[in-house]
């Protein structure tokens, strides 16, 4: 099985998960962040799955994401296709994800994941760190990145079941 792991991160965060998810994929793994400026050129065609995810901000997911499912959308529904979020309302993640992709990739998809999240004060401008501090109610650096989801999301992909 080749994997191709296509992010968008802003802190970090969505970066920790998938090198995780990496280390739990059998066969060769390749990683695409959307945000880095010095990416190769990647032929989808070359890749038997794919999995794609970001992090949520107000909501939604980062429109890096959004354009690359738009624009292979086509292309990803004749994959073995996964799609995740990391997001800090875990109560809305389940919605969140939903709102994330478009409908036909949601059911498309071998495997659906919530990766967990981090609050990285040190990184933050001052609107995002008040932001935070006001709508989740968190003060200090936290990391919750849930292995056991993402472990849970390797094997439900590679068993290729919905
Ligand atoms: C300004 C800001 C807005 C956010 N908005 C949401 C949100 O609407 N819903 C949510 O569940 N998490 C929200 N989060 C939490 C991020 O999704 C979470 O911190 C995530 O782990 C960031 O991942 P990244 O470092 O890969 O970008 C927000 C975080 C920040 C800093």
């Amino acid at each position: 099985m080749s994997t191709l792991i296509v992010y968008a991160t802003k802190y970090g965060c969505t970066e920790k998960a998938v090198n995780r998810l990496a280390d739990y994929l059998d066969g060769e793994t390749q990683l695409l962040n959307l945000g880095s400026r010095d990416n190769k050129v990647i032929k989808l065609e070359e890749y038997d799955t794919v999995v794609v995810g970001g992090s949520i901000y107000a909501g939604n997911i980062q429109q890096e994401v959004k354009k690359f499912c738009s624009e292979n959308i086509n292309t990803l529904l004749q994959k073995k296709l996964g799609l995740f979020i990391c997001c800090g309302m875990s109560e809305k993640a389940g919605e969140q994800l939903e709102n994330s992709f478009d409908k036909r990739l949601l059911e498309h998809s071998l495997s659906k994941g919530y990766f967990g999240y981090e609050f990285n004060f040190d990184r933050m401008n001052f609107v995002s760190r008040f932001m935070v501090k006001k709508l989740a109610k968190v003060k200090e650096n936290k990391s919750e990145i849930k292995d056991e989801n993402i472990k849970e999301f390797a094997e439900k992909l590679q068993r290729g079941e919905g």
